[in-house]
């Protein structure tokens, strides 16, 4: 089956690890990337690649072709690139630009721009926290209570793009989040990529059936992200997941066709 060739490739990436950890100035100068490289393999492949482990139920599953169709699957190296862009250094700026509640109010800016979207408490600001890990200067708050980011907060990630923390749509959202969000997503023109983080525990709802038709409806490129998959087990994620892809290969047009699960809590 498909899944043989997956696999093939995926050993193919182990016999680079070593490689990679042999000249980590080449890929990647963090600590906390170099380590995810020593894990056992089969940690390894959980970490970087979570579907993968859910693939493995698959083979005798009817649905098997939605899940391996979805899976993304970036190289070793291309995680370690996309990595270097988040390292803050003298000639890679990364700092908090402002906040806005209005779009008029936002920076007026002409590098691309990539925001992050979803319900309160989804994970938006924890996500752009995680990814700002190596820039301890920028500071982004997060809350276990909904509702908790209430403006639209830029930051300027080197020369690359900007990245827009959004409030959360849904329970504590602010009042203004229509005008606001709304108003944003139809008319920023700079706005290149929107991040969709949806709950892997909670599924689709229906406000996210908003955002989504929303999207669709700015013709915007968009990307699932689904968050927080260490609180399910392995079945339960695996239902989420496919009921989820199939939701994308049915009912989007704009989204990106894989799915990009992730957990920021400690493997
Ligand atoms: N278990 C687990 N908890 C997470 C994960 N990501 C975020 N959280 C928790 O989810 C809660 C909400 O996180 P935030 O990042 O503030 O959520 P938000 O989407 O920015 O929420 P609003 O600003 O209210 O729209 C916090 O308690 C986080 O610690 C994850 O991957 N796993
Ligand atoms: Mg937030």
């Amino acid at each position: 089956m498909a899944a043989t060739g997956q696999w093939r490739r995926m050993g193919r990436l182990f016999e680079m690890a070593p490689a990679l950890r042999r000249c980590p100035r080449v890929y990647s100068t963090s600590p906390a990337f170099a380590e995810v490289l020593r894990l056992p393999q089969k940690q390894l492949t959980k970490v970087l690649y979570p579907l993968r482990e859910l693939a493995q139920h698959l083979v005798t599953d009817s649905g098997s072709g939605l899940i391996e169709q979805g899976l993304f699957d970036p190289s070793l190296e291309d995680i370690a690139r996309a990595e270097s862009i988040f390292e803050a250094t003298a000639r890679n700026r990364i700092e908090y630009l402002s906040s806005a509640v209005r779009l008029d109010h936002a920076p007026g800016l002409q590098q691309p721009e990539v925001c992050f979207i979803g319900r309160s408490n989804v994970g938006k600001s924890s996500l752009i926290k995680a990814l700002f890990s190596m820039a301890p200067d920028v500071e982004v708050r997060i809350s276990k209570k909904p509702g908790h980011t209430k403006k639209m907060n830029f930051f300027k990630v080197g020369k690359y793009f900007t990245l827009v923390d959004m409030p959360g749509y849904g329970y504590r959202a602010p009042e203004d989040f229509v005008d606001m969000v709304e108003t944003y997503l139809k008319e920023r023109k700079n706005l290149k990529r929107t991040f969709l983080l949806v709950d892997s525990v909670v599924g689709i709802t229906k406000l996210d059936n908003i955002a989504v038709e929303m999207c669709e409806e700015f013709a915007l490129p968009y990307v699932m992200v689904l968050t927080k998959i260490d609180k399910s087990s392995k079945g339960y994620l695996l239902k989420q997941v496919l009921q989820i892809q199939k939701f994308v290969n049915t009912q989007t047009q704009g989204c990106f066709p894989q799915l990009f699960p992730i957990s920021l809590a400690q493997p």
